[in-house]
């Protein structure tokens, strides 16, 4: 049977991405819990010293990913978004020289914790580990690139408990002033560590914060990529038009630990693990694509095999690769005086 057109199926939202881009939109999620899962395995092996993964939250990463033109606009992410700078154009083997803290890791030659993706190639601005300290960096990124005369999207990524940080109001509010093209895009996992969304803020979502930043804010199911692709286009659109910022807050759900340190049986129970889990956006997507003929068990089958090979070179090849030189250690540390090595003397 030749394959529907995804239009003329009962899921007209299929119709917002070409079919290619859908196709490669569920390899990417593949990919993402792919090489997330093996990196959990390699911490517990003590291979690798920590990780802080994104598990659960590939819709929500992949859909606002697919609605930026990668290389152009801008993107600060945040620990989570392994889908995120994949889809972006990430390598594998980039994120896993990263995951064993190797000398060819992209984003700082192992020096940077995990996951604080950055690439200069793809626009994609590392972070600090305080929570929320890009929200700022993000207001700056766009205002610089306005100055520049491009028309980039700045886009920045956060947990709703990085939403009630200062660092966020500081952001927010100097972007909606200046009327800047920055994309506040919040995961909302439910979850800050152990604190829940509702003892985050005394109103309903982050998205509702807009309002009192005279801005747009935006709620979607963060388990829907096709919801958030259309949400992120839709605000990436308004910042290039001159209509200033947006918060889209994506609705979703962490299904690992905070962390490998964490253990986060203590504060959520079983019960809503399995009840979250049965909304995992991977097999959902792939549902909706099987129904509107884009997808077999033989495609799948073949995905799962390209997919374990890819992550099984890109763990085998960060492994391999040297530690960095110990001498190093202080480099980008401190700034360099280029006088006598220590650079907080500023003798003449
Ligand atoms: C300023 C600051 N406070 C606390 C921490 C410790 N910490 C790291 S991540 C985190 C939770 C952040 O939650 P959220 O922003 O909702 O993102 P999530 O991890 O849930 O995706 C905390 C409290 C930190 N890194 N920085």
């Amino acid at each position: 049977m030749a394959p529907r057109s995804p239009a003329a199926t009962a899921d007209p939202d299929l119709a917002l991405l070409e079919p290619e881009k859908l196709v490669e939109a569920y390899r990417l999620m593949v990919l993402a819990r792919a090489l997330d899962e093996r990196m959990w395995i390699l911490q517990r092996q003590g291979k690798v010293p920590f990780v802080i993964t994104g598990q659960g939250q590939e819709a929500a990463q992949v859909g606002a990913a697919l609605a930026l033109r990668a290389g152009h606009d801008i993107v600060l992410p945040y620990y989570r978004d392994i889908a995120l700078v994949l889809a972006l154009g990430m390598s594998p083997r980039e994120l896993m020289l990263s995951a064993f803290a190797r000398a060819a890791d992209p984003n700082s030659g192992g020096r940077q914790m995990p996951n604080h993706f950055s690439s200069r190639r793809l626009r994609i601005l590392t972070g600090s580990s305080p929570v929320g300290t890009q929200i700022p960096h993000a207001a700056g990124a766009a205002l610089a690139s306005r100055l520049r005369g491009e028309d980039s999207v700045v886009l920045v990524s956060f947990g709703e408990g990085a939403s009630s940080e200062g660092d966020f109001h500081e952001g927010v509010n100097f972007a909606a002033i200046h009327r800047l093209p920055v994309v506040f895009f919040c995961e909302n996992n439910g979850w800050a560590i152990s604190v829940p969304s509702r003892r985050q803020m005394n109103v309903e979502g982050v998205a509702r914060r807009a309002a009192g930043y005279g801005i747009a804010g935006v709620a979607v199911d963060g388990q829907d990529l096709l919801a958030v692709y259309r949400a992120v286009a839709e605000a990436a659109e308004r910042g290039r038009g001159g209509e200033g910022p947006t918060i889209v807050e994506a609705l979703t759900y962490r299904f690992v630990p905070h962390s490998s340190d964490d253990d986060d049986r203590i504060y959520r129970s079983a019960d809503e693990m399995a009840e979250m889990r049965r909304r995992d956006p991977i097999p959902a997507f792939r549902e909706r694509l099987e129904a509107a003929g884009l997808w077999d068990e033989a495609k799948e089958e073949r995905l799962r095999q390209e997919v374990a090979a890819t992550v099984d070179d890109a763990a085998d090849h960060a492994e391999r690769s040297p530690q960095p030189d110990p001498a190093t250690v202080m480099q980008h540390v401190f700034a360099s005086s280029g006088r006598d090595g220590h650079p907080w003397r500023s003798s003449a």
